[in-house]
């Protein structure tokens, strides 16, 4: 995971909580001993305001040229009610007791450059003014020069209400902490309202500096703000975010591999369906716009329903369009055109698609490559072995379909309402023949090496679909 984060370019990375568990201080000093952190990541670890496990968390940077050391302790009523049973001043006592040790430490690990950083946690529930009474007290024994890295990070550790609130209580911290143009500020989300990213752009707007999250966002309770949706949201809007998310789908990959979670099919940006398209109108407009786009030549990425390139992420546009049974024509053709090769005229479009519709509502789910050209088969192709068409008939409609009216003794004439004919990439021939024979009238098609031949054997399956015998093993 670590070396995934730095490939997709993350300059900042909280390694671990070396006092929590021997498996994170082990993680940390592993790290350090095998030279494993890249000169320019600047990597974080943390610790809760206890002289005992700062001390403890500090010296376990040892060897390291540079890294931050976060400090926290809860400030919210409720914490200090039910928590800790301690007033304003003896919560406020206890962050400048801990903001001492940090600073102690930075000065005995000498060897490593310590930036320092303070977290009001609870933050999102906690008075403003006395969040910004405890972090003003740390800033004022930290006194932060401009050679300094300090921060101050405001945690939504439970989101507690809409992202524009989050944004004014920063904004206002922003306005009135001690030494701000000396400090950063930084923000840490959560997503117990489903707002953290919202909440992460507004303070960003607001005057934060630096937000804190995890890929996919993976986290306590309903997670940490989504990095991958941030950046993504940024890139989407043509600023780069400085992470290289070319190959979203591995990165996931790794992340639920490492976490045993799984990433959801619809989580913005890079879940499996979000470059998917069921619903009809939809699929219409991007097969319609995809197409155009092919015929301008456009470098632009303009297509109604994708807000990006599926390929900037490194994804296909094979998995685009998928049929259910909120599909239409627009849809269908889109899978026979990059399927098959076919394109479909509008009247086969709206046919195929009735026939696809009716078969999902019968048995559910969505259609296949090989079964949409099943259906398509079923439909449309004569059942017969081909056989060759009238000597010198060439391929005209109308004289094949009376050949075809005379070898099948029908009563009635044929009449030829549609024909279309398509070379294939192959260097064949397709075509597509709609006839009717009676009140009847039903599409057909055929392929074959010569375009005559595709014409006589479509004219036939029509005429065998419109409800006639079955011709074309009978020669005319
Ligand atoms: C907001 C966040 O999510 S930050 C990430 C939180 N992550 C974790 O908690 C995981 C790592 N934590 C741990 O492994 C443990 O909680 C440890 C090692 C830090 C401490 O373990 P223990 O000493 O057994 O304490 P335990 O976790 O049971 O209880 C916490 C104690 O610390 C106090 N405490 C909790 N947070 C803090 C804090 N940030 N600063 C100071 N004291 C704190 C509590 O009041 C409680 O005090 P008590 O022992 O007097 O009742
Ligand atoms: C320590 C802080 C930043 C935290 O993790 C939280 O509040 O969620």
């Amino acid at each position: 995971m670590f070396e995934l984060l730095v490939e997709l370019g993350f300059k900042e990375i909280e390694i671990g909580f070396p006092c929590s568990s021997a498996t994170d201080w082990a993680f940390v000093r592993d790290l350090i001993e095998r030279d494993a952190i890249p000169s320019d990541v600047l990597v974080q670890v943390m610790s809760p305001m206890r002289t005992d496990l700062i001390e403890q968390t500090a010296t376990c940077l040892k060897g390291l040229s540079r890294g931050v050391l976060q400090v926290f302790n809860p400030t919210s009523a409720v914490q200090r009610r039910d928590v800790f049973e301690a007033d304003r001043q003896r919560i406020k006592d206890l962050a400048v007791a801990g903001a001492e040790t940090a600073l102690r430490m930075r000065d005995v690990l000498g060897g490593t450059k310590l930036s320092l950083q303070y977290a009001p946690e609870s933050f999102s529930q906690t008075e403003p003014d006395f969040a910004l009474e405890v972090c003003n007290a740390v800033l004022e024994l930290w006194q932060p020069s401009a050679d300094d890295d300090i921060r101050v990070n405001l945690p939504a550790t439970v989101e507690a209400y809409p992202p524009m609130e989050f944004g004014d209580r920063i904004e206002w911290m922003h306005r009135h902490l001690a030494y701000r143009d000396r400090i950063t500020l930084s923000v840490h989300p959560h997503n117990d309202r489903g707002t953290g990213v919202a909440a992460a752009e507004m303070a960003v707007l607001a005057g934060a500096q630096r937000v804190e999250g995890t890929l996919f966002g993976n986290g306590e309770r309903s997670g940490n703000v989504c990095l991958v949706t941030l950046a993504m949201n940024l890139f989407s809007q043509g600023v780069v975010p400085g992470l290289d998310f070319g190959d979203l789908d591995r990165a996931r990959r790794v992340a639920e591999a490492c976490t045993g979670m799984t990433v959801p099919p619809r989580h913005p940006w890079a879940g499996d369906l979000v470059y998917t398209s069921f619903a009809g109108s939809h699929q219409d407009a991007i097969s319609k716009s995809l197409r155009k786009r092919e015929q301008r030549s456009s470098q632009w990425w303009d297509v109604p329903y994708l807000p990006i390139d599926p390929h900037d992420i490194g994804r296909e546009y094979s998995a685009l369009i998928r049929v259910n049974n909120q599909s239409g024509k627009g849809g269908v053709n889109y899978l026979m055109r990059t399927g098959f090769g076919l394109d479909l005229p509008r009247r086969l479009q709206i046919d195929l698609s009735k026939l696809v519709q009716a078969y999902l509502d019968e048995h559910g789910g969505e259609v296949s490559r090989d079964l949409l050209w099943t259906i398509f088969q079923d439909a449309y192709c004569t059942s017969g072995s081909p056989t060759s068409a009238p000597m010198a008939a060439g391929d005209d409609p109308d004289v094949l379909l009376a050949a075809l009216a005379q070898a099948t003794g029908s009563r009635f004439p044929y009449e030829c309402l549609e024909l279309t004919v398509q070379d294939m990439a192959s260097g064949s021939s397709c075509c597509f023949a709609h006839v009717a024979v009676a009140e009847h009238a039903a599409w057909g098609f055929a392929t074959a090496q010569t375009r005559s031949l595709a014409v006589w054997l479509a004219l036939a399956a029509a005429v065998e679909k419109a409800g006639s015998t079955n011709i074309a093993t009978s020669s005319p």
